[in-house]
């Protein structure tokens, strides 16, 4: 297997982090093309394998995405009815397209389509959207486990107009059925039954659809959504830097001082991680706005702080990665969902935490992580300790960050990063981009 030995930052943190476009936004902005009765450009759309299994899902539908020469993506949209009415597709781990995709084809009169992902796809919640699907006249057929991957869907449209949902194992799942709710052949209203974990996600889908010119609205408990979805005014979408990607470099002060800028986020965000910055400001990093970008600036004192990241969860494993170089004890609540991402992220960030000595709580809902330098400069004396990943591209960069703090001063690296390549979920430079920014630091 692949390891990557991190060098330690010698200098301060300064300058601008390249981030990637938003996987969530991407993800969506393909889907709401496809779904739209004209063609839409799609501009700083995410390349990473989330947004590629999308695209050749598209390529296997006969969806035409074409590049354009500026850079942009150009989706013919057809109104939620693709040239071909059957296929083999494979999500792999992206939990957007596993969703999203089966919930959008659902709409066809006459539709067979094969599902599959990745092992750990085969393990994630989906039994809360087919049972949807299945409501509104789908045929599912499971070739493994009930509720989970693989399976096969025979599509005959949409015939009921109200729909309950139980989206509290993902908020995917709500999200894939109102997007896909836009070309029911007619008006839905839609019922989330009790809670959804990562509530700014359907926020996210309400925004979008609206820029993509649905109409949606919240009647408490339902959402009511029209048929009809026109594309965006202009013709033109444009995709906002990933704010969960950012979080690593807004992060990266707590590891090596110095400031760090992300830009640019329009005023008005689609994205709840970036919730996240406000976490660091209460642990003593301040920020400050400008003309889009956010810098976080480390130079002062921080301290430990104890945070419900039910919103934000994607951004916990940043905060648990560096909770070793905090001053006292972290804790991090509202994370039992994350057991069911990419890895059971919660065991995760535990077990890697361990190895490097530090004090560990692991509840079902929480993490609490009391740190203890010294055996982590100890357990790195002699050799780099070793940062198993499970797939999972965000235990890969929370560490890499880590791994940028100088731990013994002499600039010697003590973590390497096992499996660094499953970064391409969703952020395939990252480690690319941290050297770049190492290299920045280290010459000043
Ligand atoms: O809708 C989305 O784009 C996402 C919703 C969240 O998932 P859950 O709702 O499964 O928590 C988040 O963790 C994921 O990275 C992206
Ligand atoms: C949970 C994540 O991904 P997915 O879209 O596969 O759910 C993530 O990116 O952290």
């Amino acid at each position: 297997m692949n390891e990557l030995l991190i060098e330690p930052f010698q200098g301060p943190a300064s300058g601008r982090a390249q981030i990637p476009g938003s996987k969530s936004i991407s993800n969506r902005a393909l889907i709401l093309a496809f779904l739209s009765e004209s063609t839409v450009e799609i501009r700083n759309l995410l390349r990473s394998q989330d947004t590629d299994v999308l695209r050749e899902a598209f390529e296997t539908l006969g969806i035409q995405a074409s590049e354009k020469s500026s850079g942009s993506i150009q989706v013919t949209g057809c109104s939620g009815q693709p040239p071909n009415d059957s296929g083999e597709i494979y999500v792999e781990n992206a939990g957007t397209v596993a969703r999203f995709l089966p919930a959008a084809l659902s709409l066809m009169p006459e539709g067979n389509f094969e599902f599959d992902g990745s092992e750990a796809m085969r393990k994630r919640p989906m039994a809360g959207l087919l049972d949807c699907l299945k409501a509104l006249g789908t045929s599912v057929d499971y070739q493994g486990e009930e509720g989970y991957f693989p399976f096969r869907l025979s599509t005959r449209g949409w015939s009921p107009k109200t729909l309950s949902v139980d989206a509290s194992r993902s908020s995917q799942i709500l999200s894939a059925l109102l997007i896909a709710a836009t070309r029911a052949p007619h008006p839905m209203r839609i019922r989330l039954e009790g809670e959804t974990v990562s509530k700014p996600f359907v926020e996210m889908t309400v925004r979008m659809i609206r820029q993509f010119g649905g109409t949606i609205s919240f009647e408490e408990p339902d959402f009511l959504i029209e048929p009809g979805l026109t594309g965006p005014t202009t013709g033109v979408y444009d995709i906002e830097p990933d704010a969960s990607a950012a979080s690593y470099f807004f992060a990266l002060p707590i590891a090596v001082g110095g400031a760090t800028t992300v830009g640019s986020f329009p005023e008005e965000s689609l994205q709840g991680d970036l919730a996240f910055t406000e976490v660091l400001q209460e642990i003593g990093l301040s920020q400050c706005l400008s003309n889009g970008d956010v810098i976080l600036d480390g130079t002062t004192k921080t301290r430990a702080v104890d945070v419900d990241f039910n919103a934000f969860s994607d951004t916990f494993l940043t905060l648990a990665a560096l909770a070793p170089l905090l001053p006292g004890t972290t804790r991090i609540r509202g994370i039992a969902h994350t057991r069911h991402q990419e890895t059971d992220r919660v065991a995760a960030m535990a077990t890697e935490l361990r190895k490097l000595g530090q004090g560990i709580v692991e509840e079902e809902d929480s993490l609490t992580i009391t740190p203890n330098r010294s055996a982590m400069v100890e357990l790195s004396q002699a050799a780099p300790i070793a940062i198993d990943t499970y797939e999972d591209h965000r235990v890969a960069m929370s560490f890499g960050i880590l791994a940028s703090h100088d731990l013994h001063g002499d600039g010697r690296p003590w973590i390497q990063i096992r499996n660094p390549e499953c970064c391409r979920k969703t952020f395939p430079k990252f480690f690319e981009e941290l050297a770049r920014m190492r290299s920045i630091a280290n010459a000043r």
